[in-house]
């Protein structure tokens, strides 16, 4: 929320720009153990963009009807679409960056500027080449799934701008573990109907969010520290696989200490998870046999939880 000094909240702009951008520069990223992933040849770099402006000139704008310095969100928009052509770099902290940064450059009364993505996902596809399956190169195919977005907010400086908050969040993960995972122990009161389960089939909606020490590496993938959600996704895959897990709450903060002990160049991890544990109908008579489940009923639960690298040292100092 952008804030003019006076405390007053003032911003505008425009969402949903869509910048489907073609061959941007391949990302590489530095390879972990529980993911194929080391990169991506972007030949599709498209973006759903959210951007919006703040600044002291602007009030008269609300409070006078003067447009002399509205620069108009069509116009925005423009901008936005004819100026990602020009970006060379290879990820979408980059990209919103560098809009901002040109948008400073070319409009002096603006002064804060907020901007968000959503990567659109196009996934490679193999076709038959002459050693066999092959990626195309050429067809991609839209996915639906989970996606990587990024923020960033960023203040004008006397030389330029500086980001003053940034966050990259993987969007949107569904994972269901059909066995391994548990819930009992909890508070059992006058209002507690809900049994014991040491057995669930646990289905996860799960955002995760993740803050560099060093926002540069997020800017720039020649840094050789770029976190890619796809690796992320693959690390929470591997944690969810690996624990026996006594509830959501635990399995995020194992996931949380994997991130941080994969990526020392990250501050920060959080979680926004959701329960959508499958209801059960027919009961597998043991573990990984037949079973019939369907969706939980509303209302569901969800948990939130945000670690810094404090706790991957005070949990290093405990085992
Ligand atoms: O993993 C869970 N955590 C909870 O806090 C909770 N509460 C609940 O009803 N089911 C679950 N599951």
């Amino acid at each position: 929320m952008m804030k003019l000094k006076s405390g007053r909240t003032l911003y505008y702009g425009k969402g949903d720009v869509m910048t489907y951008r073609t061959c941007a520069k391949p990302l590489e990223t530095a390879p972990v153990p529980e993911s194929r992933y080391t990169g991506c040849d972007n030949v599709i770099f498209a973006h759903n963009v959210l951007f919006s402006v703040s600044g002291e000139s602007l009030l008269s704008s609300f409070t006078q009807g003067d447009n002399s310095l509205v620069v108009a969100t069509d116009s925005m928009k423009n901008f936005i679409l004819r100026e990602t052509a020009a970006y060379e770099g290879a990820t979408t902290e980059g990209l919103l960056h560098f809009i901002a940064e040109r948008f400073f450059a070319k409009y002096p009364h603006i002064t804060s500027i907020e901007i968000s993505g959503d990567r659109i996902p196009f996934l490679p596809v193999d076709v038959p080449g002459p050693e066999g399956l092959q990626p195309s190169g050429l067809v991609y195919r839209r996915s639906h799934n989970d996606h990587a977005s990024a923020l960033l907010s960023l203040s004008r400086t006397e030389d330029g701008c500086e980001v003053t908050e940034h966050r990259s969040v993987l969007s949107g993960l569904q994972l269901i573990k059909v066995s391994g995972s548990s819930f009992y122990g909890f508070v059992r009161d006058e209002y507690t109907t809900l049994p014991d389960s040491y057995d669930r089939p646990l289905f996860i909606f799960l955002d995760i969010i993740w803050r560099y020490n060093d926002v540069k590496d997020a800017l720039d993938s020649g840094n050789g520290a770029y976190v890619a959600a796809e690796q992320i996704s693959d690390i929470a895959h591997a944690v969810f696989h690996e624990f026996n897990t006594p509830s959501i709450q635990y399995l995020i903060y194992q996931i949380g200490l994997r991130l941080l002990a994969r990526y020392p160049q990250l501050a920060e991890v959080g979680f926004e998870s959701n329960n959508r544990t499958w209801e059960t109908v027919v009961d597998p008579a043991e573990e990984l046999k037949p079973g019939v489940f369907t969706e939980p009923r509303p209302p569901y639960g969800f948990q939130g939880f945000t670690m810094t690298r404090e706790d991957l040292i005070s949990e290093g100092e405990q085992s």
